[in-house]
């Protein structure tokens, strides 16, 4: 027998909204916290059970202006840690260019194949992971120019990746507000719940 997928996202209303697409024979959901270290803990311990074939990071995301509209879909080519590194009058050095490893994960390229078969309406290209939720058009224009594949920004796929080692990752996610100055009120949350929800649905496509 072919074993599920995993699941993961940050919040509960996310898992709800996964779960009510997603066939439950084939796909497993669960919250494990929000940023990248409860993310990489939550994901490692679930993982540990030898249970899953694969593991993707879902949930509601950022999406860059110009780039994907809220409302909208995105699969994760890359995760990628971007604020992993060191600040310097002359800018920020990331862990790579500091020798101490890679803030660049990419997703497994056979599930993305999958994911984007499934989801034809769907924005792929990288996912950035921080920490903090930008909140000035400075911190957005930085990052938009800084990672020119970025399509949006969450707080877990990293963590996720690097929990998942050499299994099968992805990120999934729907997009509730734009990248930029801080306006939580205008955040479209019902409707990136509705978009998780019916993209979750291909889920099981992705499943070998
Ligand atoms: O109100 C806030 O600023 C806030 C801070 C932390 C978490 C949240 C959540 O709603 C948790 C859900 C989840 O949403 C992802 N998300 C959504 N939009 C963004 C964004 O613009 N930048 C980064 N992450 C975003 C993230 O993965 C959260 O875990 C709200």
């Amino acid at each position: 027998m072919t074993l599920p997928l995993l699941v993961v996202t940050a919040v509960a209303a996310e898992a709800d909204a996964v779960r009510a697409g997603a066939d439950p024979d084939h796909v497993v959901v669960e919250p494990v916290g929000v940023g990248p270290a409860a993310a990489a803990a939550g994901t490692a311990r679930l993982l540990a059970t030898g249970r899953y074939q694969a593991v993707i990071s879902a949930g509601i995301a950022g999406g860059f202006p110009g780039r994907a509209p809220v409302g909208s879909t995105v699969i994760g080519l890359r995760s990628i840690a971007a604020d992993l590194g060191a600040e310097t009058p002359d800018g920020f050095l990331t862990v790579d260019e500091l020798g101490f490893g890679t803030s660049v994960l990419p997703a497994d390229p056979s599930l993305v194949r999958s994911l984007i078969e499934a989801l034809p309406d769907a924005i792929p290209g990288d996912v950035v992971t921080l920490s903090t939720v930008t909140g000035t058009a400075a911190t957005a224009e930085r990052l938009a120019a800084s990672y020119p594949q970025a399509v949006a920004e969450a707080m877990e796929g990293f963590g996720v990746a690097v929990a998942a080692g050499s299994l099968p990752f992805a990120e999934l996610r729907t997009v509730s507000n734009p990248v930029g100055p801080r306006d939580r009120a205008a955040w479209r949350l019902k409707d990136a719940f509705a978009a998780l929800s019916t993209a979750s649905g291909a889920l099981w496509k992705a499943c070998g």
